[in-house]
């Protein structure tokens, strides 16, 4: 089997190796010809190159393929997607011919393009997830759509992609662009569990006095059992890096967090759509905050640092609190996708979804089997389930900032205790006549329950 990739650079050079290594015959290129030697000195000196071609234009490669064509892209998401398209449209690429879209894109210009380019070429879409290393040794592959091109595609995928009990963590979730949806909300979850995981390091450091070593071994003892992740794994690894002066190299690195996109996007969606993800929003609004401090805006406003308080937690319900909350993340994204899917009539399935996070990917987890066991099983955790109140109520404490602890806490508690709705609906209908609806079903206004004299004015 043939294949052309097009850009070669963190993930588009380990995906070429990985690709090669199973046994497909390669043609690739990359704008940057280092990238392109690069690769080609990789693949000599593991003694694979005889199936790598590196070409230094697109005509080049589309001559090069057998038809009809397979054409990987792996260039930064955006405006590049679509020249890079058009560019191999001149270069040959033609009707019959795929064209799938690896990268992080926004699902939209996903849908867009399959408009655009129908009568030109199929156009399909895949997220990756897994980084250089999973791009390299098997990442979890998020594909969609009913392209023909699949067909030919699909036994190779599901061979590079990880395995998690010999099963593939390649699959096609759904229809149209759900596949870079899946992998935007994907995105979302990481940086709700990536975040958590900083909050509960920085509980254990400031509220409890632990040093980044041994906030690390208390991480590196969560990880040996149930709770064992990709993200807490390399979380404790990075606590406990030293430099060459001793010092811990967290304290080395700013506050300041950078985001490509798919985290914004998760919550713009997750907002237009008016399903509530509480953690996904606040991890990105966490990320935000932490750059608050260079805006115009924010140098106008400075605070005063205030002091915070110590804790004295119990070890046992801060695992079980972060486990609860961890769960909690995931099934927000879970819910973001069931609700898009039924939108966009995309016939997303969540069980191939969760296949495809089991390895490979970033947000993979052992506690990913308790996931797939649905809500009713998140209903039996009593015990976590008081610990998040109880941990939550503790940070606060602290004075230290949990978005997404408390954010989380938030989400469970409004859904499994009295809501407060009945009061905002009453004052909605109050100053703008917006109306009420009963507990029986009744749609009415305050006016038709009782008589008001005199509105406050
Ligand atoms: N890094 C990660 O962990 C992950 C990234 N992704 C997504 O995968 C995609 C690629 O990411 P990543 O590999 O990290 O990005 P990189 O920036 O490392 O690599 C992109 C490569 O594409 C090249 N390129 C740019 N324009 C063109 C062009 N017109 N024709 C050919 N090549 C071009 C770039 O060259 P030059 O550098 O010269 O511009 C670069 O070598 C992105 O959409 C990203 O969001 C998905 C999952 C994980
Ligand atoms: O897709 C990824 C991991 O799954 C990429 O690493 C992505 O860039 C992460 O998002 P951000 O850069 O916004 O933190």
């Amino acid at each position: 089997m043939q294949v052309a990739l097009v850009g070669l650079g963190v993930m588009g050079k380990n995906l070429a190796l990985n690709l090669i290594e199973q046994g497909m015959t390669l043609v690739a290129y990359d704008k940057n010809p280092d990238a392109g030697a690069e690769l080609l000195s990789c693949a000599q000196s593991l003694g694979i190159a005889e199936r790598l071609h590196i070409v230094s234009d697109l005509a080049d490669m589309v001559k090069r393929l057998d038809t009809p064509r397979s054409v990987l892209l792996l260039v930064p998401a955006g405006e590049l997607v679509d020249k890079v398209c058009q560019d191999l449209i001149e270069a040959g690429v033609e009707k019959g011919d795929i064209i799938v879209d690896c990268g992080n894109s926004n699902y939209k210009d996903g849908i867009a393009r399959k408009l655009k380019y129908q009568n030109k070429f199929e156009f399909a879409t895949m997220g990756i997830s897994g980084g250089a290393e999973g791009a390299r040794h098997g990442p979890a592959m998020m594909a969609s759509g009913s392209e023909g091109g699949w067909e030919r595609l699909i036994p190779w995928f599901e061979k590079v992609a990880a395995t998690h009990n010999g099963e593939s963590c390649f699959a096609r979730v759904g229809q149209s662009a759900s596949g870079h949806f899946v992998k935007m909300v994907h995105n979302g979850i990481e940086y709700a569990l990536m975040q958590l995981i900083a909050e509960m390091y920085q509980l254990l450091r400031i509220g409890t006095g632990r040093t980044p070593a041994q906030v690390a071994e208390v991480f590196k003892s969560w990880s040996e059992g149930p709770l064992n992740s990709y993200l807490l794994a390399i979380s404790s690894h990075i606590l406990s890096l030293e430099s060459d002066n001793s010092e811990a190299v967290v304290d080395l690195i700013d506050n300041k967090v950078g985001a490509k996109g798919t985290g914004l996007w998760t919550a713009q969606n997750a907002l237009e759509l008016g399903i509530a993800v509480p953690s996904l929003v606040a991890a990105v609004q966490a990320r935000h905050l932490t750059n608050t401090i260079d805006t115009p805006a924010a140098k106008e406003m400075t605070y005063a640092q205030r002091a915070t308080n110590s804790v004295d937690l119990d070890l046992d319900e801060l695992k079980d609190a972060f486990y609860f909350a961890s769960l909690l993340c995931y099934r927000q994204g879970l819910a973001l996708i069931k609700g898009a899917s039924r939108s966009h009539q995309w016939k997303v399935d969540l069980d191939k979804t969760l296949q495809t996070w089991r390895a490979g990917c970033i947000i993979r987890a052992d506690y990913l089997d308790d996931i797939a066991k649905g809500v009713e099983f998140l209903d039996t955790l009593e015990g976590p389930a008081n610990a998040l109140r109880k941990i939550a109520g503790q940070a606060i404490q602290s004075g230290l900032a949990f978005p997404v602890l408390t954010s989380t806490q938030t989400y469970i508690a409004t859904l499994s205790t009295p809501s407060n709705g009945h009061l905002v609906q009453a004052q909605r209908d109050y100053f703008g006549e917006h109306g009420i609806k009963t507990h029986s079903g009744e749609s009415c206004h305050l006016t038709d329950l009782t008589e008001i004299d005199a509105k406050v004015r």
